[in-house]
Formats: C-alpha cells, structure tokens, sequence
C-alpha cells in the first residue's frame, strides 16, 4: 500500500455505539485513557517478548523494550509510542475497527442511557484503545509489525466518528505510536508535570519503562532546552516486588491492568512459593461480576508468566469453571518457555499448580466470611450463583465449598441469601437428622409453599432456594456435616425425627379414621394421581402434592419442559388435610358428582400452589364457575 491508496473505512456498527457512549458516560473519568493506552503499549511489549522467545530476530537488534510519551502544548497533541509487536494492517482493521469481545451486542442491549449506570457497565466491558476519544478529536495510529518490511507499516487515523482512514506508510521503528490531538479544553494533558503524576497514579507498576522527556542542563539564551527520556516508573513487574513495598493502590491498580475492569476489586491474594512448585501468584475477586459471566464462550483464566516471560492470556487450566470470576497472574518458574495451551492441558504441574490456587482462593473466602462478613456478602450477591456450581465440578472440595454457601431460609429476613450452612447445622432442632430444604421459582411461591407448614409449626428451618442452579447443586451436594439433604416436597414425610410417639400414633390412626375418604377421592381424579393419604405436612392449606422421594421435583421438572425437554410423568400423591373445613366438607357431600368436582379443583389448586401450570385451565375455571353459581343461586 502507498500513499496514494489512502482509504477511508466504516467502524462495525458497535464500535459506533460504543464510542458515542463512552465518550458521553466517562467524560468524568477521562484521565484513565492514559491508563488505557500504556496498558496496551505493554501488552504489545509482553508479546513481542514472546514471540522472540522462538525467533530472536523480531528484536531487529533492539531488545530493550519501553514505552515513551512526549507532548507539545504548542499544537495540543500527546503521543504514546512503544516498540512491542506493532500490527500489520490486517490487525489494524481487525483490532481498531471493530470489537473482538463475545457478546459486545449483549453488552450494548443492556446499556440503558442512564449515564451513572452505563459508566459502570462500561467500566466492566472495558474501553482499552477507544478510550482515546474522550479527550482527543483525531486520534493517529502508526505501527509495523515486528519482523515485516519498513515500507509495510500503516497510518490509521480517526476523529471517532463513523469512520477511519488507513494508508501505507514508512517507519522504520516496529512497534506503535499513537498520537492524540487534544480536543479544545483538554489542553491540560498536554504538560509534564500532569502526565507525571497520572503515570505515577496508574502505571507504575508496568514492567516496562515509561519515558517521559526531561530537561537537563542550562540552557544557553536563545536555544531550546535539552531533553532526554527518564524513566518515571518502577518498571518492574509488580508481582515480583515485595508485598511490604507495594501499597493497595498499587494493587487495585495493577488489577485493572490485568482484568481490563475499571473497578476495584475485592480482595486480593499475593503468594510466593518455593518447594515442590516455586511459583508467584497474584489473584484477585473483582467487586462486580463482569457482564458475560454467564456466557459460556466469555474468556477467563489467569495471564500466564514463566519466569517473569508472558506466555499467554486467559490460560484457563489453572482455575476450575466455579472459579472463572478469578482474575491475576501465575509466574510459574517450573513449566517450560515453551509452554502452549496443548501442553498445559496433559501437563501434570498444572494439576498441582491447580489443587494450591483453589485452595487459596477458598481459604481466602473462608477467611472474608470470617472476617469480614459484610464484605464476603457482597461477594455472595455477586458470585454466589457461580459458586454454586462448585459441588457439582469439584467433588473433592465439595464441603469446603459448600461451607461458603449462604441461603434464605424460613428463619431469615426477607430473601438476603445470609445463612450458611454451619449457622444452619448448629441450630437444628434436638432429634432433627435432614437439613430440609424447598426449590422454586421465585422466593414468594417458596416463602408461601403449603409444604412449610408443618416445618413452620415445628420450628425447623427450611432453605428457601430460588437460582436455577440451586436444584442442580442440591443434586451433587446430597449431604453437608453428614447431614442429608431433604426435599420437603418430596417422599411420605418422616416424621420419626422430627414428631413424638404421641403424634405419630396420631397419623396413624387418622389414615385409617379417613381410609374411605382417601379411596373415594382417589377414585375421583381417576388416575392423575397415584396415591391420596393423609397429610402430616398441612396445618393451614386443604391439600398439596409431593412426589416420590427419588422422583424429579417439580421446578427442575418445569425448568426441564420450558427448555424444551421431554420430562416422564412423575407419580404423584395428593396429600389431604381432614382438619381443614374444605376437606370436612368434602367428606359430607352425598352427590358424586360434586363431590368429583369438588376433589379436581382442589387437586388443580395444590398445583397451582406449587407453581405448576394446569394441563387444562378451561375445564378448571369451568368447574369453578359452576360451584360459584350453585352458590349464588
Ligand atoms: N500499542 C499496541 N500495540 C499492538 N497492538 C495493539 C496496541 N494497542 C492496541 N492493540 C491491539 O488492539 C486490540 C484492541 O485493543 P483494546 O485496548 O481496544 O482492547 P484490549 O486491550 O484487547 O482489551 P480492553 O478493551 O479490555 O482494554 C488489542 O487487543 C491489540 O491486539
């Protein structure tokens, strides 16, 4: 390409609503764009580090890697220049005309207008590069790829509107360099001592240098003061510094570097270890879970080093899925340069490397929830769903796992999911074996279930679970502190834990008191269910249905057909309460006919009060309407 071939191209449909936005929603915090840039311009230096690691001549003789900023007031431009890897113009269009992220449209269709809101979504996306356009009305790229011909090198330029230019330029310097023009009133920026201090602020802990020009010497009248590049951060990656040396600001900000989040993270783990494995590790729990932590194809994992060398992002092999919201660094000084996503998949180091960090990261929740119990609940509303996941994925830890749990139950306030299950465990009820438990849609229809009364009347606790993971966790937790877990929608309720002698006499004698009721309205719902007994579960609630101890319950079953499976049948049994006047008069009625009427709509409302849809609406509201009328007239 020359530069006669000058060619104007569109950005991709979200870079356009991505810069409109960004530049209305962060004008408030527009000094990180420096952050932003550095940022990258060191992420280019690590992978040119990289791969010279197989060919050394992409250094071209240059091995010292750093990044230089320069300014002039006069014509109001700054200038970010690095010899990394530089882009060809393949990678120009590909990086800086569109957005290489999984579910980018998502992110944007969530995005509300609301500035305050939008600002801290777009904090969680991440800007990187685009963020130029805060303070710059053109922005110019220059770059050439290391190893590619001088005459190869590319000019792209912008003013962040609909479009781009690029051109074939000559540079004889690989790597990029990026010129911002001030916008009016951003002139600010453009000054030593105010770009000091922001790279001091936020990229000290870069492990390249940063450059700025300094004046040295007098000098002479009439002549321009000499300059020369100094070094104006520590330029020493900051995870192989001393933990005394480096103060929480230094943290938060190195974490922003590596988890492109704008936040600050939670809490962080700095370890270094020798012995069996001898490695660094600097891990992090964000504040906020990132927009695509359900998105299965979201990038997550940790950016590799080996001996201090970037090896690769998003290594994923050393954090199970229940852990992805992790984010850091692993230096590891025993696997190989030469390491490739491949090899850490069959290597055996990197299952020690992976049993030690999750130890760390579950140590360290343990310890938050300790400690600091506000804090890890803030945590527990962010991540808890994922954490979830963890009985399922990582039997082995399962209990450990599981201690971190916290849940609404009938004893807390409202639906704060704040019990754990120690609490739990340690307030049982004298005799009580079971930790019970009851899933559904939505904490009300929990709440509210008929299968809580007797629980309630007994004052045992029930775990109230409403995430559409709770059921599958429940599944491959089955038991905690060698409790079992019980549904209390499911199977004859065992009464022999939680009732005395006295009351289960009781039972027995009132299934054989109604035995000729039970029959008879057995025989009126004519097979939709496959037992009616006496319940011991109702104090206050005509009837309900439960199904077989090992049968499926009723909200995975009903999130089962609304994914659009095919779910058996399950065998029901519809408990009847004799004490209730509904059912007391049930037993009176002489004509048949009613009284089959009277059996289908409360067999219809112990469904519906379990959540379930009714397979025919119509011929219950039927059924109803002609009660209310027998009524009336
Ligand atoms: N100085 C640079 N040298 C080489 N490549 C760069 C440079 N700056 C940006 N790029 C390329 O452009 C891509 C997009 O950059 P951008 O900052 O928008 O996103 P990112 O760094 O991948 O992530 P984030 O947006 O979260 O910061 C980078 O991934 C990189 O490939």
């Amino acid at each position: 390409m020359t530069a006669a071939s000058k060619e104007t191209l569109g950005f991709k449909t979200e870079v356009k609503q991505l810069l409109h936005l960004m530049i209305h929603s962060l004008y408030s915090n527009k000094e990180i764009f420096l952050r932003e840039l550095i940022s990258n311009a060191s992420d280019a230096c690590d992978k040119l580090r990289f791969e010279a690691l197989k060919n050394d001549a992409l250094y071209e003789g240059q091995s010292e890697l750093g990044v230089h900023i320069d300014f002039d007031a006069e014509s109001r431009t700054i200038s970010i220049e690095d010899n990394g890897i530089g882009m060809n113009r393949d990678d120009v269009i590909n990086h800086l005309g569109t957005i290489a992220k999984s579910g980018t449209s998502e992110f944007l269709s969530k995005l509300s207008g609301d500035q305050k809101k939008d600002s801290q979504l777009i904090g969680q996306f991440g800007v990187g590069f685009y963020s130029a356009f805060i303070v710059a009305d053109k922005v110019t790229v220059e770059t050439r790829r290391a190893g590619e011909d001088a005459t190869s090198a590319v000019r792209w330029e912008s003013a962040g509107e609909g479009d781009f230019t690029l051109e074939g330029i000559e540079k004889a310097e690989r790597g990029t360099r990026i010129t911002l023009h001030l916008k009016e009133g951003e002139e600010e920026f453009a000054d030593n001592f105010r770009l000091r201090s922001l790279i001091k602020k936020y990229s000290d802990h870069i492990a390249v240098p940063v450059f700025l020009p300094q004046e040295v010497g007098e000098s002479e009248e009439g002549e321009e003061a000499k300059k020369i590049p100094e070094a104006v951060n520590e330029a020493k990656a900051l995870w192989t510094r001393n933990k005394s040396e480096l103060s929480d600001d230094d943290y938060k900000e190195f974490y922003k570097h590596v988890s492109h989040d704008w936040n600050d993270p939670l809490v962080w783990m700095h370890n270094r270890v020798e012995g069996k494995l001898d490695y660094t590790s600097l891990l992090y729990i964000p504040a906020k879970a990132p927009y695509d932590i359900w998105n299965r194809e979201a990038t997550r994992g940790l950016k590799l080093y080996v001996q201090r060398v970037f090896i690769m992002d998003d290594a994923e092999q050393f954090l199970p899925l229940y852990l992805r919201f992790v984010k850091g660094v692993l230096d590891s000084n025993d696997l190989s340069l030469n390491v490739s996503r491949e090899i850490l998949q069959q290597d055996k180091q990197v299952d020690s490397l992976r049993s030690a960090l999750v130890k760390r990261v579950l140590d360290t929740l343990e310890k938050l929830a300790k400690n600091e119990p506000e804090k890890y609940q803030e945590f527990w509303d962010q991540f808890g769903d994922v954490l979830k996941e963890g009985p399922a994925e990582d039997f082995a830890n399962r209990e450990k796992v599981a201690k971190l749990f916290r849940f609404a139950t009938t004893r807390s306030e409202g639906q704060t999911q704040n019990t754990g299950l120690e609490e739990y465990v340690a307030r049982m009820r004298e005799g009580q074996k079971k930790i019970y438990f009851i899933t559904g849609d939505s904490y009300e229809a929990v709440a509210n279930s008929p299968h809580l009364e007797y629980f309630r009347t007994k004052g045992v606790e029930v775990l109230l679970l409403t995430d559409r993971v709770d059921e599958w966790m429940v599944g491959h937790l089955t038991e905690f502190d060698g409790k079992m877990f019980q549904d209390v929608t499911k199977g004859e309720l065992d009464l022999d834990e939680l009732a005395d002698e006295a009351e289960k006499e009781q039972q027995k004698a009132l299934q054989e008191e109604h035995k000729d009721l039970t029959d008879r309205i057995l025989k009126a719902l004519n097979n939709d269910v496959k037992t009616v007994r006496v319940t011991s579960r109702l104090t206050d609630s005509p009837a309900c249905l439960v199904v077989g101890q090992y049968d499926m319950g009723g909200h995975l079953r009903r999130m089962m057909e609304a994914a659009g499976q095919q779910v058996p049948e399950p065998e029901m049994t519809l408990e009847v309460n004799p004490a209730h006047p509904l059912i007391a008069r049930l037993d009176k009625e002489q004509d048949e006919d009613r009284f089959t009427d009277l059996v289908q709509i409360i067999h219809a409302q112990a469904k519906l009060a379990e959540g379930s849809q009714l397979k025919d609406p119509a011929q219950y509201v039927g059924r109803l309407n002609k009660l209310l009328l027998d009524l009336m007239s």
